[in-house]
């Protein structure tokens, strides 16, 4: 029989106090529909006694049908006053939610320095808090801030802290490590001690200061918290708290514990990668479970290896977790990366066949130059598929000019491009606010007229990074272009000691791809230059 433990997600409240994390209350509410979908048990909105845009947010939730409990935060009363007139307190009311989570001091050094109260009236603070949550039918979640370190300094007081919370009817003591010092083993300790004394459900809060809020988590868990908070990717105050997207699948896969159910684990990666473009933030690609790299290989040892059975390689299939295996080709590459990669794009291919030792060959001589594949699936693909003489010759480049002029007023860039598609010649000119802008403007114009769908393909990143650095303004830079259409993203490399040039290989390689994958699905090209180009199925 496995055990139940509670996710309490803490992304809209903790997870906002990150640096660079800041959601809209539509933003919220996205979000928290998809925590609900995901299945966690409660989901922390925010504090309707901080901003008007968290009581916005419990405002617009009201009507609205969750599976979880809509929580609220807020503090203890304030010192010297009554909990019936604690604006904080009052505003979580107001808020409707089912349940609420209360943060009090449980160390008597903040007791003394932050609060500079007695330790007297923050017991007081902390009882008047929670009973008035619970005769307003309200259930309580008492955070007991800086738990770890006030047990560690006055352990007869931090348990008197929870006793009182319990006392006045919290229905969960979460304990907390507040500034995130504490080590695993202390942990696992301090639980099973709070477990013995207190007769309560327990919780656990973790920050990440030493890169151990998972691991810590996990301690307490199996000291007996039954309870964990956490945040999607690990957003929060300073280095962030205890990441549910690992804390999760650990306790489902690896020690058995029940929280939002296998089935649902596999919405996983997809829930982190939604939260995390709607929160700005840029995953790592190295993110365990649900980062891109997270069952990326590379090596060709391991890609070998893993084409014989994945588990050489992979602790977990990635797609209990909504993820998958991807193999990388670079310099690091053997012909099991090359032979993986050709399968997947469907080419036909076999160890044996000479062109895979060629290919591997070309790849490494062209890093060594400077380009780098792993980052660049889309001229990944096209070089491939040239190799495996499977590239339609959709354009052919002629030419292409750039002038620059500066005026008093502004700095204006002009591209003229001329292309061959088929047996028509192409003319195009563009402006743009600098060189490279012009040269996709003037390119997507000459490409427009028989690709009408390349209207919807933008540039979404463009880096620049120099690689050899002792050349200076002489030295070779390489050029990483993402591209979208909005339901896929491609990414293409380029490398030129001028960097106009560097760019221009990127572009015309992401106008290549994107035609490519166009015709493969529905073109827009007319009949006529479809037929020249050899992209009609006969
Ligand atoms: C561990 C945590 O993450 S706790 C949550 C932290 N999150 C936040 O602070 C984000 C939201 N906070 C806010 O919007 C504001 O800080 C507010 C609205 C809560 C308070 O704002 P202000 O009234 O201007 O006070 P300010 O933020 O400067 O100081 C906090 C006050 O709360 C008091 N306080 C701190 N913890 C508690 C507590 N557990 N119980 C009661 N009072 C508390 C402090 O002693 C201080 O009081 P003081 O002004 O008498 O010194
Ligand atoms: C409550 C909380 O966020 C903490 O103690 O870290």
């Amino acid at each position: 029989m496995t055990t139940a433990i509670s996710i309490f997600d803490t992304t809209l409240r903790d997870g906002t106090q990150g640096e660079g994390i800041s959601l809209s209350a539509d933003d919220k509410l996205k979000i928290a529909l998809k925590l609900d979908e995901l299945g966690v048990h409660y989901i922390e909105g925010g504090n309707p006694g901080s901003n008007n845009k968290d009581i916005e947010f419990f405002e617009r939730v009201k009507g609205m049908k969750f599976n979880a409990k809509i929580t609220a935060f807020g503090s203890t009363r304030r010192k010297n006053s009554v909990a019936e007139q604690d604006a904080s307190l009052l505003r979580i009311v107001e808020s409707g939610v089912p349940a609420a989570t209360l943060v009090g001091k449980s160390w008597d050094f903040h007791v003394h320095t932050a609060l500079q109260t007695t330790l007297e009236e923050n017991l007081a603070m902390i009882f008047d808090s929670i009973a008035f949550l619970k005769r307003n039918g309200i259930e309580a979640i008492f955070d007991a801030e800086h738990f770890f370190d006030g047990y560690k300094h006055n352990p007869e007081y931090a348990l008197t802290v929870l006793q009182k919370a319990r006392e006045a009817g919290a229905d969960w003591i979460v304990l907390c490590d507040t500034n995130g010092g504490t080590l695993p083993g202390e942990i696992h300790d301090i639980v099973r001690r709070v477990n013995n004394e207190i007769k309560a459900n327990i919780g656990i809060h973790t920050h990440n200061d030493c890169e151990l809020a998972v691991a810590n988590s996990l301690a307490a868990i199996q000291a007996g918290a039954r309870q964990v908070q956490g945040t999607i990717n690990g957003y929060g105050e300073r280095c962030g708290n205890a990441n549910l997207c690992s804390i999760i699948p650990n306790l489902e896969l690896k020690l058995d514990y029940s929280t939002i159910g296998v089935d649902k684990l596999q919405q996983l990666t997809g829930t982190a990668r939604y939260i995390s473009e709607i929160a700005n933030a840029n995953m790592p690609v190295g993110q365990p479970y649900v980062g891109n790299a997270a069952f990326a290989h590379k090596g060709g040892i391991h890609v070998s290896a893993i084409l014989k059975d994945s588990k050489t390689y992979e602790h977990i299939r990635p797609e209990l977790v909504g993820n998958k295996q991807r193999v990388l080709v670079s310099e690091l590459a053997g012909q099991s990366n090359v032979i993986s990669k050709a399968q997947e794009l469907g080419l036909d291919i076999n160890a044996n066949n000479n062109k895979t030792r060629e290919i591997i060959d070309r790849i490494k001589e062209l890093e060594h130059q400077g380009y780098q594949f792993e980052g660049a699936d889309a001229s990944m693909e096209l070089l491939l598929r040239e190799a495996f003489g499977e590239m339609e010759e959709i354009f052919q480049v002629e030419s292409f000019k750039i002038l620059v002029e500066k005026t008093n007023a502004d700095m204006v860039s002009e591209a003229i491009v001329k292309i061959r598609l088929g047996d028509e010649t192409v003319y195009t000119a563009a402006e743009g606010n600098g060189p490279v802008n012009a040269l996709d403007n003037a390119l997507r114009k000459s490409l427009i007229q028989f690709f009408p769908k390349i209207n919807d393909i933008h540039l979404s990143d463009y880096k620049v990074r120099v690689i050899d650095e002792q050349g200076a303004t002489a030295a070779k830079v390489r050029v990483l272009i993402e591209s979208t259409d909005f339901d896929n993203t491609w990414s293409t490399v380029g490398v030129s000691s001028n960097v106009i040039e560097a760019s221009w290989e990127a572009l015309v390689d992401s106008f290549r791809y994107a035609i490519l994958n166009m015709s493969k699905v529905e073109s827009n090209a007319s009949e006529n230059v479809r037929e020249q180009l050899g992209l009609v199925n006969h």
